[in-house]
């Protein structure tokens, strides 16, 4: 059976810390035609804001899945198809590449294995909360992304690789050669997309574009162009 995410084109990353536009629903967010979203930030997460936006989306059929930054804030939740736990292979505190993950496993009684995928984070911008909050060696070259990319793929069964400028515009050359690396995995792209140019061009250079800030920035509407452009990549 092929992993969901391999037909998906675009993703749309709600933060639960932060608000939609005035006016705007997480109705309107889902019917931009986006393939799924992904519930998650790095900073101000906690349990309750998780349960809200989750709740809001629930009723919904676009696929829904929890992007959990901490183990404290990984909620169990029905109405979830499932998680999507981030992993970072260019850290320099094993904390983040695996050492969440076993305080995770120590804390619960069962996980649902089944339901549960990782995400195998480069992380790329130096200025992002997520770069600094996990230590990220962010000053890699398009070769660099790439032998990470491959050895995700290669040596770690990663079925996502996932290319992170949280916040900035990517290189286009370090996410076209992280793609180039993958054989199978599914190349996830975020970072400062906000119209459909910019989808458009980074969508060439990646399986799946997630876009983020936009949707809490400007809205549905906006949300709706990225799609369109990421289709047409
Ligand atoms: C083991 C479990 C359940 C969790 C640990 C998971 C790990 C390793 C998390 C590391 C951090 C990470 C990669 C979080 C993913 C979400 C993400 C990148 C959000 C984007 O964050 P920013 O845009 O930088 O920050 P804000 O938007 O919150 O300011
Ligand atoms: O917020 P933006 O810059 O769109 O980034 C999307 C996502 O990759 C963040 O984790
Ligand atoms: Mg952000």
């Amino acid at each position: 059976m092929t992993a969901p995410w391999a037909e998906w084109d675009h993703i749309v990353k709600i933060d639960p810390d932060k608000t939609l536009p005035e006016g705007e629903t997480y109705e309107d967010v889902l019917a931009t035609g986006t393939d799924a979203i992904e519930i998650g930030g790095t900073t101000g997460m906690t349990t309750d804001k998780m349960e809200r936006v989750i709740e809001a989306c629930a009723a919904h059929d676009v696929p829904l899945y929890l992007e959990p930054s901490a183990p404290e804030v990984a909620v169990n939740d029905e109405a979830l198809d499932g998680y999507l736990i981030p992993t970072v292979f260019n850290t320099e505190n094993p904390f983040w590449l695996a050492g969440a993950h076993k305080e995770w496993t120590r804390i619960e009684d069962e996980l649902p294995w089944d339901r549960i995928t990782t995400e195998a984070y480069i992380v790329m911008n130096p200025d992002s909360a997520v770069a600094t909050y996990t230590e990220a060696d962010c000053d890699l070259s398009a070769e660099d992304a790439a032998a990470y990319a491959t050895v995700a793929e290669r040596l770690f069964g990663q079925e996502i690789i996932y290319v992170e400028y949280s916040g900035t515009l990517g290189d286009p050359e370090i996410v076209g050669a992280a793609h180039d690396a993958l054989d199978e995995a599914t190349l996830f792209y975020g970072g400062g997309v906000h119209d459909y140019d910019s989808a458009y061009e980074l969508g060439q250079h990646t399986d799946v574009v997630v876009v983020g800030d936009l949707v809490h920035d400007e809205g549905a509407e906006a949300v709706a162009e990225t799609v369109r452009g990421a289709q047409d990549a």
